[in-house]
C-alpha cells in the first residue's frame, strides 16, 4: 500500500469540501472508464458531511450505485437506519433515487426464510420480536455480487469510512472476533458495543480491496484516537484499513489532527 495521504485543514467545512471534491474526481473518472460509479457509505457524522457537500458537485448522478459499508439491522423508518438517514437528508437534495441505494432487507430472519410470501412487510414487522442480521448479511452479499465481476472480490471505486472515538470503523470494533473474519464479504454482528446491537458490516478483505478508502474526521473528540492510529500506529480497527492496491486518505480538521 502507498503511504496514507493525510490532508489537514482548519475547519469541518473544509473537511466536507475536500471530501466531496475528492469523491467528485473519483466518481467522474470511474464513470468515464466504467460507465458506473460504485461507492460504499458509512453512517454517523458522514451522513451530514455528504448531505452538505454533495449537492455542490457536478457528476452524472444516474451512474451512481450506493452501497453500505455497514448498516444497522433495523427498519429503514428507524432513526438508527443509515439508509433512512441518507433518504431523509440526501435524496431530494441531489438527483438520486432510492433504488440506486443497494439496501439491506432488515426483515429477513432464518425463522421466516422461505415463508415470506405469507406475510406482508408490516405483518413481519409486527410478528418479529427481533430482526436477525445473519440472513440480512447473506442477502446483501447476493445483492452486491450482481454489481461485480463473478468469482472475484468486489472492488469498490471508493469506500467512505468513519471512525468512532474507540477506533472502530464500519461495524468492526476493537477486540471483536470479526476483525479477523476472512471467509465472508459481509458479516452479521449481533453484539455491537455501540447500539443498536444488530448490524451487518463489510469485512477487511473487501475493505482493503477498494481502489480508494477515505476517512473524513472532524472535532477534538477524535484527536486522541487519530493520534493512536496515525502516529502511535496502534493496532485498532480503523488502523487496519490499508488498501493493498489502492489509496488511503485521512481528511482531518484542526481539532481531529491536534495531537499529530
Ligand atoms: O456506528 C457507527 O459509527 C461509525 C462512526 O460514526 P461517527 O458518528 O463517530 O462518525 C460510522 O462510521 C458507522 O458507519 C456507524 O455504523
Amino acid at each position: 500500500m502507498e503511504s496514507p495521504q493525510i490532508v489537514r485543514v482548519k475547519t469541518e467545512e473544509e473537511v466536507i469540501n475536500n471530501l466531496c471534491e475528492l469523491i467528485e474526481a473519483i466518481a467522474n473518472k470511474a464513470i468515464e472508464s466504467e460507465d458506473v460509479f460504485k461507492i460504499g457509505l458509512s453512517g454517523g457524522s458522514l451522513v451530514n458531511f455528504l448531505a452538505t457537500g454533495l449537492p455542490k458537485i457536478t457528476t452524472d448522478w444516474s451512474k451512481w450505485r450506493l452501497f453500505f459499508c455497514d448498516e444497522r439491522v433495523v427498519p429503514s423508518e428507524s432513526p438508527d437506519s443509515t439508509f433512512g438517514a441518507y433518504r431523509k437528508s440526501l435524496i431530494g437534495s441531489v438527483p438520486l433515487s432510492e433504488n440506486q441505494f443497494i439496501q439491506i432487507d432488515p426483515h429477513l430472519t432464518g425463522k421466516f426464510n422461505g415463508s415470506h410470501s405469507k406475510h406482508s412487510k408490516s405483518q413481519r414487522l409486527a410478528v418479529l420480536p427481533h430482526f436477525g442480521p445473519e440472513d440480512a448479511a447473506r442477502d446483501y452479499i447476493r445483492k452486491m455480487a450482481l454489481f461485480f465481476a463473478p468469482d472475484s472480490l468486489p472492488r469498490f471505486d471508493v469506500l467512505l469510512l468513519g471512525m468512532g472515538p474507540d477506533g472502530h470503523t464500519c461495524s468492526l470494533f476493537p477486540g471483536h472476533r470479526l476483525l479477523d473474519e476472512t471467509s465472508v464479504w459481509i458479516a452479521p454482528i449481533t453484539n455491537s458495543p455501540k447500539p443498536p446491537p444488530s448490524r451487518i458490516t463489510l469485512t477487511f478483505p473487501i475493505i482493503n480491496n477498494a481502489e480508494n478508502c477515505i476517512f473524513a474526521i472532524s472535532g477534538q473528540g477524535k484527536a486522541e484516537m487519530v493520534k493512536r492510529i496515525l502516529k502511535d500506529k496502534e493496532d485498532l480497527p480503523a488502523g487496519r484499513v490499508k488498501p493493498a492496491d489502492g489509496k488511503l486518505y485521512w481528511i482531518l480538521d484542526e481539532g481531529a489532527s491536534s495531537l499529530l
